[in-house]
């Protein structure tokens, strides 16, 4: 940017800084970022072996409350180390003197923190520590007892709401993103939304700023944990597509609170919990020298995070102004504040109890020590709101003005650099213009394009897998239109489903699952499922049963249709049903099907279970003949709709089957014996104006062959009938090949 126009933006942004009423009512005396250490119990995967070769030996030891010890018991000449943090909770066994719960950390950690933000003060927690070490247990916890601090301190915010004075108004903003290679992804924008490149960015009234990230708008704890289910869920997508785990992950929660009571300025804080990668990827320990390269490439933010920590904490030693490369990575830059400026912050340590990650372990109290040294400067945030808006309202005038200011043709970066700014601006004065009501109204729609957008295919590589597969038959099929990829969704669906509501029907005698060998259908739901529902699936399960009861409104109208009252022979039901097999704890992979059964029996090479009538032949009785997924019902709805004169004369089992070979199958193969049919008569037709071109013409062909027009005629149609029955051969082959595949897509 040219000189001229960066100072006159400079003087621009001077101005609007002049304007802004932040006051600093209160300053703590330098803070240093508290730092505590926690301990978790040795879990399953240690003595299964699967994560230590079995062996569990407790390396660590806590004398005091504030004090912690690493034993090395390969080096008898190592005394232990002692570490000393502002607290150390004690998680590995209960009948420790200072054995800390989820409740423990709660009321030491999440109160003080909730009783900041209700002060106007931020506030961040950062948990930190190697792979499986209890980081995400600390920060979201399990079920009820188990739930850990992001819920607790949600609770908590709305209890603290509930009892404000009359008058006193408040409102809250959430935001959930998780950064991976550098790159920030949105968790609380529907799953089907485009997909923004997120950028930090320094804003002079707002701060640190990151235009496009969801703020959502909430007035309950209810509403805050449903978004934070989803951000969880959609996290597991992104760890999908983008091939990481959540352990090589950052996870960042932000809530900003505005509480105004009245007669006075407003407190807003803003307050980020944050779920780091696990750290032994930094490989900041000797004895992983090698893993250091890696360890940047795979998670650039936490090497950065730990030089800036070094570079703060020498500075805050030598007293010499320290110059930390926060910019270097988006988790520095969006933690800046956090890290040494206007927050209340505090380090959780998570540590293992094995002597087996020693290494790590000692790389993470050494760390953390370091962390100690660092200071913020905690500031009171009392703010007029409504100067906030006019504050922005004069950013965006100056940016304009700036705009306008340019004349110089050449300077297109300048341009284009002060467009985007104007841009986002205009959006960030949309957004802060806004009233709380329209807001929270916006919000809750949102909420309910997420409940629908969520796409399970992401969401577990189960169901990625079988997308794979079918675009692979899709493309050797070379069609564009077969195999809605919508079958997954249900599935999906159906496998949540299961969670609310118990199967309504027992498996056949002898086994313990149905399996309906019909595509897309197959079904599998296992503890992993049962798993979930523990954890109170809620916004699925009810997304699923909305998907059960369309289904079953389906089921009832096409039964209605097939049984109408013309209809002499047996009656058809249709029922919706959950196919499960509770034997299986790897897959989870589920269907919500349709079981077909008909009053008579009826030989079908879709029937399944086949039942045979045996003895009671005589009788009427009830068979299962047909299954299929949701979605084939709805097709099959559809066609009996429109062809009802097709099957009128028919049986309602004869007719579903009717409607099931048309509307099943590839199109493609449709398009095919569409294209034969045609073929098959311009070739009847052919061969009997031949035949009357031969007749008729007998008598010039003997006179002259070669000339005769109609001996032309007919030259040309055996050429065209040739032709034609070339093309037949060749449709009939590809109609076979068709039929192969779609064997192959039927046995899956
Ligand atoms: N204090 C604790 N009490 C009981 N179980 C715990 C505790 N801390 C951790 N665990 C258990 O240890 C296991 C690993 O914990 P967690 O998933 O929180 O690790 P993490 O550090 O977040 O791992 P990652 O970096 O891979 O996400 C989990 O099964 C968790 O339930």
């Amino acid at each position: 940017m040219p000189p001229s126009a960066l100072s006159k933006l400079q003087s621009a942004v001077t101005q609007v800084k002049q304007v802004n009423v932040l006051k600093s009512t209160q300053v703590e005396d330098s803070p240093a970022i508290k730092v505590c250490v926690r301990v978790r119990p040795f879990i399953k995967e240690e003595v299964e072996g699967q994560r230590s070769g079995g062996e569990c030996k407790l390396c660590i030891d806590m004398p005091s409350e504030t004090q912690v010890r690493i034993l090395n018991f390969d080096d008898p000449d190592d005394d232990s180390r002692a570490f000393e943090f502002d607290r150390c909770y004690w998680s590995h066994s209960k009948d420790h003197p200072f054995f800390a719960t989820q409740e423990t950390l709660q009321t030491e950690l999440g109160e003080i923190m909730l009783e900041h933000a209700m002060n106007g003060f931020n506030n961040c927690i950062f948990a930190y520590g190697q792979t499986g070490s209890g980081k995400s247990y600390s920060v979201l916890g399990g079920k009820d007892e188990e739930r850990g601090l992001l819920p607790r301190v949600v609770e908590g915010l709305f209890d603290h709401f509930a009892k404000l004075p009359q008058g006193a108004t408040y409102k809250t903003l959430v935001a959930f993103m998780e950064i991976y290679n550098e790159q920030i992804r949105d968790l609380l924008a529907p799953a089907d939304s485009e997909i923004k490149k997120l950028e930090v960015k320094q804003h002079p009234v707002l701060g640190t700023i990151i235009p496009g990230l969801t703020e959502a708008a909430v007035a309950s704890c209810e509403e805050v944990l449903n978004l934070v289910d989803y951000g969880t869920q959609m996290r597991h997508v992104s760890a999908t597509a983008m091939n990481a785990t959540s352990s090589r992950s950052h996870c960042i929660f932000t809530f900003k609170t505005s509480l105004t009571e009245p007669d006075q300025p407003s407190k807003v804080s803003q307050t980020h919990l944050v779920d780091l990668a696990g750290s032994e990827r930094a490989g900041r320990t000797k004895a992983t020298g090698d893993r250091l390269k890696e360890g940047a490439a795979i998670n650039q933010s936490l090497s950065t995070l730990a030089r800036v920590i070094s570079e703060l904490a020498k500075s805050a030693k030598t007293k010499k102004k320290p110059n930390p490369p926060f910019r270097e990575s988006k988790l520095t830059y969006i933690l800046k504040e956090s890290l040494c400026g206007n927050s209340k912050t505090v380090m959780m340590a998570a540590i293992s109890p094995n002597f087996t990650d020693y290494d790590e372990t000692l790389s993470t109290l050494k760390f953390s020590q370091s962390v100690k040294q660092v200071q913020t400067k905690a500031v009171q945030n009392a703010v007029n709101m409504s100067s906030v808006e006019a504050q922005l309202r004069a950013e965006l005038n100056a940016l304009k003005s700036q705009l306008q200011a340019i004349q110089d043709p050449q300077a297109s970066d300048e341009l284009s650099f002060l467009k985007r700014r104007l841009e986002e601006q205009e959006q960030l004065c949309a957004y802060y213009g806004k009233d709380w009501d329209s807001l929270l109204a916006e919000e809750r729609s949102r909420m309910d394009v997420r409940r629908t957008s969520l796409h399970p295919s992401a969401l577990h590589p189960a169901a990625q897998l079988r997308t794979l597969e079918k675009k692979k038959i899709k493309e050797s099929l070379s069609s564009d239109e077969d195999m809605e990829e919508d079958d997954d969704v249900e599935s999906f669906t159906c496998s949540l489903l299961m969670l609310g509501k118990p199967i309504d029907e027992a498996p056949p005698e002898g086994r313990s699952s149905f399996v309906a060998p019909i595509r897309s259908s197959l079904a599998v739901v296992g503890p992993m499922a049962q798993k979930l529902l523990s954890q109170g699936q809620k916004m699925q399960s009810e997304l699923l049963n909305r998907r059960l009861e369309e289904l079953a409104a389906a089921a009832a109208e096409a039964m209605g249709l097939l049984n109408g009252a013309a209809r002499s022979e047996g009656l058809l039901s249709l029922k919706v049903l959950v196919v499960a097999d509770p034997r299986d704890d790897q897959t989870f992979e589920a269907g919500l099907v349709v079981q077909a059964s008909a009053e008579s029996s009826l030989p079908s090479s879709w029937a399944w279970p086949r039942q045979e009538t045996g003895e009671d032949a005589g009788k009427v009785q009830t068979q299962s003949i047909d299954w299929c997924s949701g979605n084939e019902l709805k097709k099959r709805l559809a066609w009996l709709k429109q062809n009802r004169s097709e099957v009128s004369s028919k049986s309602p089992a004869d007719a579903w089957m009717i409607s099931a070979h048309a509307t099943s199958g590839n199109q493609q193969m449709q398009q095919l014996q569409r294209q034969n049919a045609e073929l098959e008569r311009r070739l009847a037709e052919m061969e009997s104006r031949l035949k009357a071109g031969e007749g008729g013409d007998s008598k010039a062909h003997s006179v002259n062959k070669e000339n005769d027009p109609a001996n032309l005629r007919q030259q040309r149609a055996r050429e065209a009938a040739k032709a034609i029955s070339a093309s037949f051969e060749t449709a009939i082959g590809a109609l076979d090949a068709a039929q192969v595949a779609l064997q192959k897509v039927e046995k899956r």
